[in-house]
């Protein structure tokens, strides 16, 4: 016999469904992620913190769990929203059900839904706070508490899912540079992909002050992908400052994106729905190149696309943008001669899951640290 759920927006949609996962009670902000496949690495990324994602793709949990595919210790969606799990998983790998793990990670989770409709739904109105519940039965009593929890706009996460402790992860093969990675929730598969090219990775707690970074003796500085609104972020900008005036190169993904941005003096703003899949089409505007990337941002820089803007730490220009929408998607620092000093992707070149296209970006790191060293 299956519980009943219901799940309630901010602006009062309904929908009923069944219970999925573990019975009870949650509330996020809802956003939709359109990959047809990489459930476990959305399920793991810690950027997701406070969100309750609905899957596009209508028919989840066809593998299975598995051990290895994990970006992190653990899940971390608010809830979670499909349209029909899997009767059998079915993979070589699969170690359980996703039902079952999301059961024993306590995630409140909601099946039978028209993920269609719902998703459309945002997609006009925008992102917006939803509540699920297996023990509220009235849709307004719902909605009161969904109108009574926390924001995604002006909220601060980065320490809710950074590293208590600075560990290391090792260069495979000769090491040839070290870097300090801020853990904003870092996503496993960025320092195997700095390490795969001899990097040694010191992942460092989101509350690392410069002197923290400068014992490490970095050749570079890396921030994470993370969850949160960047505006809210103040400690990790001024960090981030203080290294580019020391001239330390710098390279950032997602949320080191939009701090990157801050850094450099400009505004990030949310977007209506944001972008979360792993086909989106983004333009390296340096090479003119294009290529499929994988994403899961709601907030984004605000930088004039066309234009460089001085800084104190150098000439910053855009480097990346969407191709669906023109969304600021990279940006870059360079010297009085144009030599590169710093750079940033507002995507996911580590590619957890998602196409390879934009792996070249860790060669570029490389490439850099090589340059700077
Ligand atoms: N994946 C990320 O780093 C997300 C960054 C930020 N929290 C956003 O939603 O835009």
């Amino acid at each position: 016999m299956s519980t009943p759920a219901l799940l309630v927006l901010e602006d009062g949609r309904t929908f009923r469904g069944e219970a999925y996962g573990a019975e009870g009670e949650t509330f996020g902000e809802a956003v939709f992620n359109t990959g047809m496949t990489g459930y476990q690495e959305t399920l793991t990324d810690p950027s997701y913190h406070r969100q309750v994602v609905v899957m596009t793709a209508p028919h989840i949990g066809n593998t299975g769990v598995n051990d290895e595919d994990p970006e992190s210790r653990r899940i971390w969606v608010a809830g979670y929203v499909v349209r029909e799990p899997a009767r059998i998983p079915s993979n070589w790998r699969s170690r359980r059900s996703l039902d079952d793990e999301l059961r024993a990670q306590g995630v409140v989770g909601i099946s039978g839904i028209d993920t269609r409709a719902l998703t459309r739904h945002l997609r006009e109105r925008g992102a917006m706070r939803v509540g699920i519940s297996t023990v509220e039965t009235d849709p307004e009593a719902l909605l009161a508490k969904v109108q009574a929890s926390a924001e995604m706009a002006g909220a601060n996460l980065s320490e809710a899912v950074s590293t208590d402790a600075t560990y290391v992860v090792q260069a495979q093969g000769e090491r040839r540079f070290t870097v300090a990675a801020l853990d904003l929730g870092i996503k496993d598969m960025t320092p195997y992909r700095m390490s795969e090219r001899g990097i040694e990775v010191h992942v460092l707690p989101a509350t690392a002050s410069i002197e923290d970074v400068l014992a490490v003796e970095p050749d570079g500085l890396f921030f994470s992908n993370g969850p949160g609104d960047p505006a809210a972020t103040t400690g990790q900008v001024e960090l981030l400052q203080q290294a580019l005036e020391r001239g330390l190169p710098y390279f950032g993904i997602c949320f080191g994106n939009q701090l990157f941005g801050r850094a450099l003096g400009f505004g990030t703003y949310k977007l209506k729905y944001g972008h979360r899949g792993i086909n989106q089409p983004v333009m390296d505007l340096t090479t003119r190149k294009v290529e499929v990337t994988a994403h899961n941002h709601g907030f984004a820089v605000d930088a004039p696309r066309d234009t460089p803007t001085e800084t104190p730490y150098g000439v910053a220009s855009v480097s990346h943008v969407c191709l669906n929408d023109d969304v600021v998607e990279g940006l870059e620092l360079r010297d009085a001669d144009g030599r590169l000093k710093s750079f940033s992707v507002q995507y996911h070149p580590e590619a957890a899951a998602g196409p390879h296209d934009a792996a070249y970006l860790f060669d570029r790191f490389v490439s850099l640290l090589e340059e700077t060293a």
